[in-house]
C-alpha cells in the first residue's frame, strides 16, 4: 500500500469497500466537453425581448447543460456533445498523475476496468446519442489512442457518477455575516433569510449563539432566531460552541444546532479558546443535551486542508475529528476548508481519509474561495459521491479567526454549475440572484459571485440596447 494510504487503515472493511467504490467512480483524466452557450454567443439583439427568467435559463441550465441520460443497464450518454480528445489520452499527464499522487494509480486502474465494462455493455448499439453512428466509431478507432467508446465511458464516469440531487446548505446569514466589518442590522438579516427561504433552499444556517465578545456581528442571534424559526419546513441550524449557546438557541426557538471543531490545534485555540480534545468534550455535553430534546446536531470540522498557523493539515487529523463528532451523534459532518487553500489534489486525499471512517452520505463540503478553487473542489467531491454542499449567497463570508481567508463559494455559482451538469437542487437561481443583490446592495459592495456578475452584466447590456 502506498505510504499516503496508511490512514485508510483507520476504517473497517465496509468503509474500505465504500472508499474503493467511490475511488472507482473518480478519475483524474482531464476531459472537455464542447459547451454551447459561451461558444455560441447569444446575439445581444435578442436580449431585450427576453425576460429575466429567460436570460437566466439561457445562461444557466439549458444553454450548456450536457444531458446525461441513464437508460438502465448502466448505459449513459451525453446528447449532442463530443468529447474533445485533446487531453484525455495524454501520456505525460498520466505519468505525472501516477507519480505525484501514488494512490491515483489505483483509482485509474479501477476506472479503466469500469471503462471496459461500459464498452462491453454498449457494444452494438445502433444510434449513439453522441450524434455518431457506428461508422464514426470505426473512424475514431483508427485513432491510435482514443476511442469514442472510451470517451463514452469517460463521460459516464465524469457526469453520471455525480449525485442526481445535491442538498445545498446556505450559510450566508451566519458564515457570511460573521466577518462583516460593519454590523448588519437585525432587520436586514431577517429580510435576507426570508428572501433565501423563497428560493427553495431547504437548509439556511441562520446565526450563531457564540460569545458576543468574540463575534459581535452575531450578537443579535436571539432576535434573528425568534423572527425566523417558524419559516415553514425550512431547517435553520445555528452554531452553538457550548451548553450556554445551546440553551440560548433552544430558548430562542432553534430546532437544529451545529457544533464546530477543528482539525488544527492552533485554530481550535484561536477560534474557540480551547484544545481539540476540550472542544470535543464540550460538544459531547451539547450533543447529550440535544439528544434529550431530539434536536439534530450538525458537526463541522474546520481547517480540513490547511491552517493559517500550522500550514498543511494531515488527512488523518481531519478523519479523527470527523469520526469523533459522528460517533458522538452528529447526523452530518461538514468538512470546512476554512482558509480556502485546498485544490482537488489535497481535497481528494482528505475526503478519502474521512470517507474511510464516516459514511459518505453523512458528509458535506464547505469551501472558502480564497484561491478560486471551490468549484473544482466541489466537482471532485461530487464525483466521489458527496451530495451536500455548503455555500453562501453572493460569496459572503469568512472566519474572523482565519485572517486572509475569503468568503464561501457563492451559492449562485454552485447552483449555476449544478444546473449545468444536470443536478437538481430545487433552488431557483433567479430568486437567489435577487437575494444576493439585496444583501450586496445593503453591504455596499459587489457580489463576488461570478454568476451574479455575469448575469447582471447581461441584463444591463440588454437594458442599454432596449433604452
Ligand atoms: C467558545 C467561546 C464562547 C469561548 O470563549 P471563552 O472566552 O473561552 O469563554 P468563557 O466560558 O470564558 O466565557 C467568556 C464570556 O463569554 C460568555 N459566553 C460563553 N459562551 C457563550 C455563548 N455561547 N453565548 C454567549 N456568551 C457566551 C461567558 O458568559 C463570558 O461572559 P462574561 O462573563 O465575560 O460576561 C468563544 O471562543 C466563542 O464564542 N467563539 C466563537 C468564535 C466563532 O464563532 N468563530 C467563527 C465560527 S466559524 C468556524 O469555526 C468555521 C466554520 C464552522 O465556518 C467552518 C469553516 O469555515 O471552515
Amino acid at each position: 500500500m502506498a505510504p499516503c494510504l496508511n490512514w485508510w487503515k483507520m476504517g473497517n472493511a465496509n468503509h474500505f469497500t465504500r472508499v474503493l467504490q467511490n475511488a472507482e467512480r473518480f478519475s483524474l483524466l482531464p476531459i472537455h466537453f464542447t459547451m454551447s452557450s459561451l461558444e455560441e454567443p447569444l446575439g445581444l439583439d435578442k436580449l431585450p425581448s427576453m425576460n429575466t427568467i429567460d436570460r437566466i435559463q439561457r445562461f444557466s441550465s439549458g444553454g450548456c447543460r450536457p444531458r446525461v441520460d441513464n437508460l438502465g443497464m448502466g448505459n449513459c450518454w451525453i446528447e449532442g456533445r463530443i468529447c474533445s480528445t485533446s487531453n484525455s489520452c495524454n501520456e505525460d499527464d498520466e505519468k505525472y498523475t501516477a507519480e505525484t499522487f501514488p494512490w491515483k494509480r489505483q483509482t485509474r486502474d479501477l476506472c479503466q476496468d469500469n471503462c471496459f465494462s461500459q464498452k462491453t455493455v454498449t457494444k452494438g448499439r445502433k444510434s449513439m446519442k453522441f450524434g455518431m453512428t457506428d461508422d464514426s466509431f470505426s473512424d475514431s478507432q483508427s485513432s491510435p489512442k482514443c476511442h469514442t467508446k472510451d470517451l463514452q465511458g469517460l463521460a459516464y464516469k465524469f457526469l453520471n457518477c455525480i449525485p442526481k440531487f445535491v442538498k445545498i446548505v446556505e450559510v450566508g446569514p451566519r458564515d457570511g455575516l460573521q466577518n462583516e466589518k460593519n454590523i448588519v442590522p437585525t432587520a436586514v438579516k431577517i429580510e435576507l433569510i426570508h428572501r433565501l427561504a423563497s428560493t427553495g433552499l431547504s437548509v439556511i444556517e441562520a446565526t450563531s449563539f457564540v460569545s458576543p465578545k468574540w463575534v459581535p456581528q452575531l450578537a443579535d442571534a436571539k432576535d434573528v432566531m425568534k423572527a425566523v424559526h417558524n419559516l415553514g419546513s425550512i431547517r435553520m441550524p445555528v452554531l452553538t460552541p457550548n451548553l450556554k449557546g445551546f440553551e440560548a438557541a433552544i430558548a430562542a426557538g432553534a430546532r437544529e444546532v451545529a457544533v464546530f471543531a477543528s482539525a488544527s490545534e492552533s485554530f481550535s485555540k484561536s477560534n474557540i479558546n480551547c484544545s481539540i480534545e476540550e472542544s470535543l468534550s464540550r460538544y459531547q455535553a451539547v450533543i447529550r443535551a440535544a439528544k434529550q430534546l431530539s434536536i439534530p446536531v450538525r458537526g463541522y470540522v474546520s481547517c480540513v486542508v490547511g491552517c493559517p498557523v500550522e500550514g498543511l493539515i494531515h488527512p488523518s487529523k481531519v478523519a479523527y475529528v470527523a469520526k469523533e463528532l459522528y460517533d458522538m451523534g452528529c447526523f452530518e459532518i461538514s468538512l470546512g476548508d476554512t482558509t480556502g487553500v485546498g485544490t482537488p489534489g489535497s481535497v481528494v486525499p482528505m475526503l478519502l481519509a474521512v470517507m474511510a471512517v464516516v459514511p459518505i452520505e453523512k458528509l458535506a463540503v464547505h469551501f472558502h474561495d480564497t484561491y478560486g478553487q471551490s468549484l473544482p473542489n466541489i466537482l471532485v467531491s461530487l464525483q466521489m459521491g458527496i451530495s451536500i454542499v455548503d455555500s453562501s449567497v453572493a460569496g459572503l463570508g469568512g472566519c474572523p479567526y482565519a485572517k486572509g481567508a475569503s468568503g464561501n463559494v457563492a451559492t449562485e455559482d454552485v447552483v449555476y454549475m449544478l444546473n449545468g451538469v444536470g443536478v437538481k437542487t430545487n433552488v431557483d437561481l433567479g430568486k437567489l440572484l435577487l437575494a444576493g443583490d439585496f444583501i450586496s446592495s445593503h453591504l455596499g459592495k459587489p457580489s463576488t459571485s461570478k454568476t451574479a456578475i455575469a448575469l447582471n452584466r447581461v441584463t444591463s447590456d440588454a437594458s442599454k440596447i432596449s433604452s
